[in-house]
C-alpha cells in the first residue's frame, strides 16, 4: 500500500468529480501506479492505431470496430506516479477545472439471468454445431447494486493492492463511460524492441491447489491451442517468423487459473507495423471466437447487451513508442449508483451450460472478492 495512500484518493476522487478525461493503472509486476490526466475536454478518437504516433497518452477501444463505440485517446497533460501525490497536486488540478456539463450515466439493469444465459448457451451450441464454428466466447453482465461511482475509486485502489501481475485500471472518459478492471491478458506491448503478446484461454478454480498441480482437460488444451495457433497465424501474415514461445503454463489470476503461452518476438518493429498487428490480434479467440468473423456474428445475434468497452482493449501509449496494451477483462462499467460486471468464457460443442454459468461467477468472484473485501 502506498504511504499517501489518502492522497492519491484524494486525487483520483477530485479528477472523476470534476470529469477530466484521465486514466490510473498499474502494469503487471510494476508495484507502482501511474496516472495520466487530459486538462481538457477536447477528446481525440482514432480509427487506426498508427495514426497516434508520437502521442503520449491512453488509448480505450471497445470489443466490435464496427459498433457505435468510438477508440478514444486520452492525452496525458499531467503525468505522475502514485507517489508523487500531494496536496499541490490537486491543486494543480483546480488550475484546470473543466465545465461540469457532464451528466453521471444512468443506472441500467442490463443483468443477464441464469435463463437467458442458458436459452443463449442452448443456442450457440447449436449453431457452433450446425455451422461448424470451433469456438465462441458468450457473455454476459452482473450487476452490482449499491456500489457506483462513490466506489470507484476505492474499489481500484483495493485491486491494485491485491493484483500484483495483472493491468490494474480506472480510466473515465467524459461522456463514454468509466471503468476498473484487473485483466489478466496482454494484447501486445512492447518496450526496448521486445514485443510480447500472449494466448490465455482455459478457466479453472484455484481452490488452494499450487499451480504446479492442476491438470487440464482435452477441452481445455485444445481451446487454448485455438488461441496460440492463430496468434502464430497472425504473426505469419506479417512476416514474424522469429519469436519465441513459451508455455502453454498455468497462469494465475485471482481465485482462477488460465493456460498460457507468452510470445516474445525480439526484432524491433516501428509504431505503425506495431498498430497493423494490434489490428490483426483484436479481438483474439480468447473474447471473440474462431473463425472470427462467424463468431462476431453469432455473439451481435445472440447477446442481447452491449458489450461496448468489455473485450475491447486498453492501456499506455508513449511517444517514443513503447505500448502497453491489454484486453478489457475482469472489468467492469461504473455506473451512478451500480457497476456493471463483464464476464466470458469460451463456448465449444462439448460445452456443458452448468459447468460455463460456473466459470463466469468465477471469474466474477475475481473482482468481487476484492472490492467487497
Ligand atoms: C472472456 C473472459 O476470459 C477469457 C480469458 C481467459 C480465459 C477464458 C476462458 O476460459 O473462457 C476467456 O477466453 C472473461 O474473463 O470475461
Amino acid at each position: 500500500m502506498v504511504e499517501n495512500r489518502n492522497e492519491l484518493s484524494s486525487f483520483l476522487s477530485c479528477c472523476l468529480q470534476n470529469n477530466f478525461p484521465f486514466f490510473a493503472y498499474q502494469l503487471p509486476k510494476s508495484g507502482m501506479i501511474q496516472i495520466g490526466v487530459q486538462t481538457d475536454q477536447d477528446l481525440k478518437d482514432y480509427q487506426l492505431l498508427s495514426d497516434l504516433e508520437g502521442e503520449n497518452g491512453f488509448v480505450f477501444s471497445p470489443f466490435d470496430a464496427e459498433s457505435k463505440h468510438k477508440s478514444w485517446f486520452v492525452r496525458r497533460d499531467i503525468n505522475l506516479q502514485a507517489s508523487e501525490i500531494d496536496s499541490d497536486s490537486i491543486q494543480l488540478l483546480e488550475s484546470y477545472y473543466p465545465e461540469k456539463d457532464e451528466k453521471l450515466p444512468a443506472d441500467v439493469s442490463l443483468e443477464s439471468s441464469h435463463a437467458l444465459y442458458f436459452n443463449q448457451i442452448s443456442k450457440m451450441i447449436n449453431d457452433l454445431k450446425q455451422f461448424k464454428l470451433e469456438k465462441v466466447i458468450l457473455s454476459r453482465i452482473q450487476i452490482l447494486e449499491g456500489m457506483g461511482m462513490d466506489c470507484a475509486v476505492e474499489s481500484f485502489l483495493k485491486l491494485s493492492e491485491s493484483y500484483d501481475s495483472a493491468f490494474v485500471f480506472l480510466v473515465s472518459i467524459p461522456k463514454v463511460g468509466t471503468w476498473i478492471g484487473a485483466s489478466p491478458e496482454t494484447l501486445l506491448s512492447s518496450k526496448n524492441n521486445a514485443v510480447e503478446t500472449v494466448a490465455l484461454a482455459g478457466t479453472q478454480k484455484l481452490a488452494g491447489r499450487i499451480t504446479d498441480q492442476i491438470k487440464w482437460e482435452q477441452k481445455e488444451v485444445h481451446e487454448q491451442a485455438l488461441v496460440s495457433s492463430y496468434i502464430e497465424n497472425v504473426f505469419r501474415n506479417h512476416n514474424l517468423t522469429k519469436y519465441k514461445r513459451t508455455g502453454p503454463v498455468t497462469s494465475q489470476a485471482g481465485n482462477v487459473v488460465h493456460l498460457k503461452t507468452t510470445y516474445l518476438l525480439s526484432n524491433g518493429m516501428g509504431f505503425s507495423q506495431l498498430s497493423n498487428l494490434v489490428q490483426d490480434l483484436h479481438p483474439t479467440p480468447a473474447v471473440c471466437g474462431l473463425p472470427k468473423n462467424k463468431a462476431l456474428e453469432l455473439i451481435r445475434e445472440i447477446e442481447e447487451h452491449d458489450r461496448e468497452y468489455y473485450a475491447g482493449y486498453l492501456g499506455p501509449i508513449e511517444s517514443n513508442g513503447s505500448i502497453s496494451l491489454f484486453v478489457n477483462l475482469r472489468s467492469m462499467k461504473v455506473l451512478e449508483n451500480q457497476m456493471a460486471l463483464f464476464v466470458g468464457g469460451g463456448i465449444t460443442a462439448d460445452s456443458i451450460p452448468e459447468k460455463e454459468w460456473e466459470e463466469t461467477c468465477l471469474k466474477a468472484q475475481t473482482l468481487l472478492n476484492v472490492i467487497r473485501s
